[in-house]
């Protein structure tokens, strides 16, 4: 972690390998707390500023149903999105962020 200059350049992700392509997905919950628990270790282990402003960004299974909700979640900033990028439902997923990142 030392060698990152600038943490505005670094994006995390958490992708459940289970729900990468699956149609499974993580319960808005299951994300919200492995989010949490990122950014505190951030907290912790780098600086309370890095932790308040890296964005943390969740993949697996997101598509236009489930967006809403997971999105909704404190710490989720944003998705890693494969198969629903490929369909209209895409510009729902691309909404649900970017109401948060307004917010
Ligand atoms: O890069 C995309 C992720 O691996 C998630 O893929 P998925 O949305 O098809 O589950």
């Amino acid at each position: 972690m030392h060698k990152i200059s600038s943490w505005d350049n670094v994006v995390l992700a958490y992708e459940p390998v289970w729900a990468i392509g699956t149609g499974k997905v993580a319960t808005p919950a299951q994300a919200q707390e492995v989010h949490a628990e990122l950014r505190k270790w951030l907290e912790t282990n780098i600086k309370a500023d890095v932790a308040a402003s890296t964005r943390i960004i969740y993949g697996g299974s997101v598509n236009g149903s489930n967006c809403k909700e997971l999105g909704g979640q404190q710490d989720v900033d944003g998705f890693l999105v494969g198969g629903a990028s490929l369909k209209p439902e895409f510009i729902d997923i691309i909404k649900a962020a970017e109401v948060k990142k307004s917010a």
